[in-house]
């Protein structure tokens, strides 16, 4: 039996990164079937070697944390390619991301891509949205020029001894952006990079990739989301800077809606905290309160 790192799945089979530096095309087998555990890119597993260079599957080791979109376990930092225009720029979209992210406890990283599209006036109204972002505080990535070495060289150092994943709506520009890191790609990757087959302009996959002594997952682009599967009551915990503010309302356990003496709402006033990631949150805090239960579960 070997211990690995599965590092590309595609249509039932999970490329895997042994400890001995082989790799090896896996299926899965083992009983964590029975209990509904689907492998996924970034799992550590246990396999058993059938054939040469196959095997299967036998265990998922515990997973430090996992996302539904993308498909991915372990991973540190995630990347959120965020199209400044083009698609049109939402926070919404962006918002509801960072969320997930937070309750998986992955750090983000915002990229603004397509920047180049920008008129004069959208790139100084959305300046005001970066400096929003970077109160929070996020990293934010906003290149003056697309894909200019500066912002590249930032994201590169960011990724380092790290295991990252790009993620972002269809269309976002993640694959873009990956190829502009290309160089360092082909030096690195060898034959997973070679093994990696994209669609014109989507995404079918999701595999890791050595950059800059970090690994980093392309992964196919979302363009629906799922509910989030928490209590009403916890959303507040997401967003950073009301948990920062939080502490100073007059209630415990204030949920910045109609609670009197609430810091986050005065914040808000205040231009302190984004009035958009406000409205966000009460959307979303509405729409989690009043959903139907899931009796399935
Ligand atoms: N002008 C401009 N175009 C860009 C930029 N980034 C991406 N694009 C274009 O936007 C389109 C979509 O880019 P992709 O990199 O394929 O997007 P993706 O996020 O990987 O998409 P999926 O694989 O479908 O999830 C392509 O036509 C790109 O050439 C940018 O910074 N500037
Ligand atoms: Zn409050």
């Amino acid at each position: 039996m070997l211990k690995g790192k599965i590092y590309q799945s595609l249509a039932g089979f999970y490329d895997v990164h042994a400890e001995d530096g082989k790799l090896y095309r896996t299926r899965a087998r083992g009983n964590f079937r029975k209990r509904k555990i689907t492998p996924l890119v970034g799992d550590d597993v246990e396999f058993q070697i059938e054939d040469g260079d196959k095997g299967y599957i036998l265990s998922v080791l515990p997973r430090k944390n996992a996302l539904v979109r993308p498909p991915i376990a372990n991973i540190d930092q995630a990347i959120v390619a965020t199209a400044a225009t083009q698609p049109e720029f939402s926070t919404n979209l962006l918002d509801r991301q960072l969320i997930a992210l937070e309750m998986s406890g992955i750090q983000p990283v915002i990229y603004f891509t397509k920047t180049d599209l920008l008129t004069a006036q959208q790139r100084e109204k959305l300046a005001t949205v970066v400096a929003g972002y970077r109160a929070i505080p996020y990293d934010v990535i906003f290149p003056e020029q697309a894909f200019s070495s500066d912002a590249l060289t930032e994201l590169r150092k960011l990724f380092s001894n790290k295991e990252n994943v790009i993620m972002g709506q269809t269309g976002a520009g993640k694959s873009t952006l990956l190829n502009h890191l290309a160089p360092d790609l082909n030096l690195e990757t060898g034959k997973i990079s070679t093994a990696l087959n994209r669609g014109k302009h989507t995404t079918r996959r999701v595999a890791l990739l050595n950059v800059n002594d970090g690994l980093i997952a392309d992964t196919p682009g979302f363009s629906s989301y799922d509910t989030f599967d928490i209590d009403f009551r916890a959303l507040t915990n997401y967003f950073p800077e009301f948990k920062r503010a939080g502490v100073k309302c007059r209630f415990r356990g204030c949920m910045h809606v109609n609670e009197p003496d609430c810091e986050v709402k005065l914040e808000v006033q205040q231009n302190k905290i984004m009035k958009s990631r406000y409205e966000n949150y009460l959307q979303l805090y509405t729409d989690i309160k009043n959903r139907k239960p899931n009796y399935k579960k």
